[in-house]
């Protein structure tokens, strides 16, 4: 069931919101996961509830679990809510209370039926990259190994090296301009393939080789 609308990408800061799944099954499994990764303080709602999903709250003390049918109220305080049984009566009552307390809110058997989606995300320290296809969860895989494969360990070593950068940049030319400029001319799709090719050094040494001549004269 891919999606119709038009997706605006956000990276939201979930640290201790409190979330609540509704469902216990494999998308509950997915998504609490990933929300318990992301800091979220998460409540998952359902008679069934997977012994993986359980087996998270000895890494997340965050995770609570209620094993009952989902009621009315339930999601009262939820800053996020995922609507993820295998009843389509059950996941609309949850979509109608969403909606009235203006949670954000996904839909597993309906995502035009929530208010977002959730993307593909594939994360190495500096690098996070995320990769939504529409609603085609093998193509979105996929693509992700495919960026993973390409932008390594390296890539993250020289996010984080940039990231110092910036900072010695930003004391020694004080003009968002010049800085903007330095940058530009600085950091190239040249350094890029450098750094993809595995000669992550030379690709530091050439932007420390740029940070140094900073006032110098010409
Ligand atoms: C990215 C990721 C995030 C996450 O869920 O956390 C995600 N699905 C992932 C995994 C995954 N999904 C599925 C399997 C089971 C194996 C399989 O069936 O393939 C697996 C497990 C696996 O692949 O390992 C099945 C599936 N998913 C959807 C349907 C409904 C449908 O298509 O009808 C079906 C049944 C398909 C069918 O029955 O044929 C729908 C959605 N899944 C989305 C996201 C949204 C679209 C994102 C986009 O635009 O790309 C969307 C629309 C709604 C949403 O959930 O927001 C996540 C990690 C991917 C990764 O990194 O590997
Ligand atoms: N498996 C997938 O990857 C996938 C992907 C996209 C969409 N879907 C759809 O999403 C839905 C959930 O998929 P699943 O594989 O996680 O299902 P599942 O069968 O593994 O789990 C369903 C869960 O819903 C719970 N539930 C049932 N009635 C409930 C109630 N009244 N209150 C609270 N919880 C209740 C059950 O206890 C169970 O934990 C299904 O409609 C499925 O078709 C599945």
């Amino acid at each position: 069931m891919a999606y119709n609308q038009f997706r605006y990408t956000v990276q939201l800061n979930m640290e201790n919101r409190r979330c609540v799944v509704v469902g216990g099954g494999s998308v509950a499994l997915r998504k609490t996961k990933s929300l318990l990764e992301a800091g979220a303080a998460v409540t998952v709602i359902a008679p069934e509830i997977l012994p993986e999903i359980a087996a998270l709250q000895s890494t997340f003390p965050a995770l609570t679990l209620c094993r009952r049918d989902y009621e009315t109220g339930d999601i009262r305080h939820a800053f996020l809510v995922i609507a993820a049984t295998d009843n389509r009566n059950v996941n609309a009552a949850v979509v109608r209370e969403a909606k009235e307390n203006h949670c954000l809110l996904n839909v597993a058997d309906d995502p035009d039926a929530g208010n977002f989606t959730v993307a593909g995300t594939y994360d190495n320290g500096s690098l996070h990259f995320s990769a939504a296809t529409g609603g085609n969860p093998r193509l979105t895989h996929l693509l992700l190994e495919d960026l993973r494969q390409q932008y390594g360990d390296d890539m993250a070593v020289f996010a984080a090296f940039l990231d110092e950068q910036r900072e010695t940049v930003k004391q020694r030319l004080p003009g968002p301009r010049a800085r903007q400029e330095f940058w530009r001319n600085t950091l190239t799709n040249q350094l890029l393939q450098l750094v993809k090719q595995g000669r992550l050094q030379q690709a530091k040494e050439n932007i420390l080789d740029a940070v140094n001549r900073i006032g110098a004269e010409p």
